[in-house]
């Protein structure tokens, strides 16, 4: 079943996979493991192993969005994975998140018929609770702002996350940022609720620890370079959160 990770088995798959969007990252943060190791370059998708205090974790990339994101998954699921973080960036949908803080989602709201080839609307986007809590510890007492709540999976960058390219209305999107702040989400990205949804279907853990690559409100950014660095500060956070839960539950 690996028509687009091509040739890879289950040796390449550590006991954590670490999930990023952009490719380009793999890299970045695989600078956190002994002995990195690239497995694979196909299409949007990197595989990179290598070991962190003697454990093997791989890290994979996903592409944007939800079909290339569910085909690495069921993927990484069929070749062994079991605990799915996905490291990534996020635009903030609340005034008093800063670009550079960390988003931790417990849940994650999306639009009807997202994964609805593996089941219908009512089903879940959630992630695994202890994982979470784990992951929500450690990132508290480092020096980042943390913060925890449901965000929103989009299927589009542009009209479905209230930009405004040419055409500037589609059926369903007035005042859609309001819509959704009304309901407290705090944050708006592109792949978690795939991640969510396929892990529970098939009984693994998954949990995310997003980076505020900026606010949507005020329209700050994090600068390029501090952006990355952030993101492999975050690996190690999660990589201590994802171990501790291994040694503690299994
Ligand atoms: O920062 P990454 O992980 O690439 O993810 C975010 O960035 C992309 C959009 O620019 C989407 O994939 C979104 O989810
Ligand atoms: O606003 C943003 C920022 C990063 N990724 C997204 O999908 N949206």
């Amino acid at each position: 079943m690996t028509i687009h990770l091509k040739g890879i088995s289950s040796e390449d798959i550590g006991k954590v996979t670490l999930l990023v969007g952009d490719p380009g990252r793999v890299e970045i943060i695989s600078q956190n493991l002994e002995k990195p190791r690239l497995i694979l370059n196909n299409r949007e998708f990197v595989l990179m192993n290598g070991f962190w205090n003697g454990q093997k974790v791989s890290i994979c990339s996903t592409g944007i969005g939800v079909s290339s994101t569910e085909i690495a998954i069921i993927e990484l699921i069929e070749q062994g994975a079991k605990i799915l973080v996905r490291i990534g960036g996020c635009g903030a949908w609340k005034d008093d998140i800063k670009p550079g803080d960390i988003i931790i989602n417990n849940a994650m709201a999306r639009e009807l018929g997202l994964l609805n080839a593996y089941a219908i609307d009512s089903f879940p986007a959630v992630a695994d609770p202890l994982l979470i809590q784990s992951i929500m510890e450690k990132a508290v007492s480092s020096k980042f702002n943390t913060h925890f709540g449901i965000g929103l999976t989009s299927q589009s960058y542009y009209l479905g996350q209230d930009r405004k390219p040419r055409i500037k209305n589609g059926p369903n999107v007035n005042n859609l940022m309001n819509y959704w702040q009304e309901r407290s989400i705090l944050n708006c990205e592109m792949e978690t609720a795939v991640i969510y949804m396929l892990a529970s279907i098939y009984g693994i853990r998954a949990a995310n620890c997003l980076v505020v690559h900026g606010n949507r409100l005020n329209n700050e950014w994090v600068p390029e370079e501090e952006y990355h660095n952030i993101h492999v500060k975050v690996t190690n956070i999660v990589l201590e959160a994802c171990f501790d839960v291994l040694e503690k539950y299994n």
